[in-house]
């Protein structure tokens, strides 16, 4: 008989085919705990768990005692309570690499809008504004030749220091938890601590993941430090920063522009105060989507899941320590 899972993001069909040779195959919509109640067998029998940003924690798992693989369709697992599953001996599965070049991508996309206003100059010309020859209140900063700050100097990191690096001429800073040869070989990035890297960077772009000890990393004192000039950019995860700090930051001069593609409440709410701030381009956390990536995303984390419940853990596991 085949093992059950329980699906709760959409798939393409193919992939949803390839899934279903190998396992029976509940869909839901999400895991709230009234869908959990609703297929409360389903939920009871399944051994493996797939889809992506809904909270997996203890209240789940109790409902779920035959679980032995998650798989996640993302490569940040905040949303996972990993100690919980590793005292049930539950694999976490998720998908670096094949979404890198594209969050490096958007970053860069960060870096240029919001340096030179494009979002809000486009959407001057939409408004019929350009009626005239543009003057000094339609400039925006260089990006070229400025210091980059990398928060965060892993996968995503690199790609966004090779961008940097050449194609904009930037001399490129980084703080993380340990040096990066490739990095300092091939982009001549330099190491430095964090406060060094605030006070230095041109553009300080964050692309930490959430923990506990990240979260909060950048409040008030850290937007201090920066330049008056400089634009901060984040697409690792919106608790990272003090979103009250910011907008402060932001309101009065301390810092120059934001370029954000994650916040500490998604979907940001209508009425934050970031939306009403011309100087900040806000995204709806798109740094994988495109139909490209989300599909290789996607397939990903259906074979991490067939590879996860076969017992096969050499790549793409979080908590390999738990396979039996
Ligand atoms: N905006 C998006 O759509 C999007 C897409 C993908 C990833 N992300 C986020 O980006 C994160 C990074 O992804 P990645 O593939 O580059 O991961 P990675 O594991 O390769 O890199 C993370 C880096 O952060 C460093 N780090 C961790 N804690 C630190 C700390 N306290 N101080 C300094 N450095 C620290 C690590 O040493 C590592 O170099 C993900 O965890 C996720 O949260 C966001
Ligand atoms: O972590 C990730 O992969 C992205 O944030 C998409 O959720």
């Amino acid at each position: 008989m085949k093992p059950s899972i329980i699906l709760y993001k959409a798939l393409p069909d193919d992939l949803l085919q390839r899934l279903e040779t190998h396992f029976t195959v509940t869909r839901v919509a999400n895991l709230k705990p009234e869908t959990v109640a609703q297929h409360a067998d389903a939920f009871a029998s399944a051994q493996g768990l797939l889809g992506s940003s809904e909270k997996v924690d203890s209240e789940l798992l109790e409902k779920m005692p035959q679980l032995r693989a998650t798989s996640t369709i993302s490569v940040g697992y905040d949303n996972f309570d990993v100690d919980a599953l590793n005292a049930r001996k539950i694999l976490l599965m998720h998908t670096p690499t094949v979404l890198t070049e594209t969050v490096a991508d958007t970053m860069m996309a960060l870096v240029l809008s919001s340096a030179r206003r494009v979002v809000e100059v486009a959407e001057r010309v939409k408004a019929g504004e350009w009626t005239s020859g543009i003057g000094a209140d339609w400039f925006g900063i260089d990006v070229h030749h400025k210091t980059l700050g990398i928060i965060g100097m892993g996968r995503i990191g690199l790609a966004l220091a090779q961008r940097a690096h050449f194609g904009f001429g930037m001399p490129i800073l980084y703080n993380a938890r340990r040096h990066h040869t490739e990095a300092e070989e091939r982009f001549q990035a330099r190491y430095c601590d964090l406060e060094t890297l605030l006070k230095e960077s041109d553009f300080v772009c964050l692309v930490l993941p959430l923990t506990d000890e990240t979260h909060h990393l950048i409040g008030k004192a850290q937007f201090e430090m920066m330049k008056k000039s400089a634009i901060f950019i984040n697409a690792g995860r919106g608790p990272v920063v003090d979103e009250a700090a910011l907008v402060e930051a932001l309101q009065n001069g301390e810092i120059h522009a934001a370029g954000l593609d994650v916040f500490e409440q998604e979907p940001l709410p209508v009425d934050s105060p970031l939306l009403s701030l011309p100087n900040v381009v806000a995204l709806p956390h798109i740094g994988s989507a495109t139909h490209e990536t989300r599909y290789n995303m996607a397939e990903c984390a259906v074979e991490n899941l067939i590879d996860a419940l076969n017992g096969k853990v050499e790549k793409n596991c979080v908590n390999p320590q738990v396979a039996s």
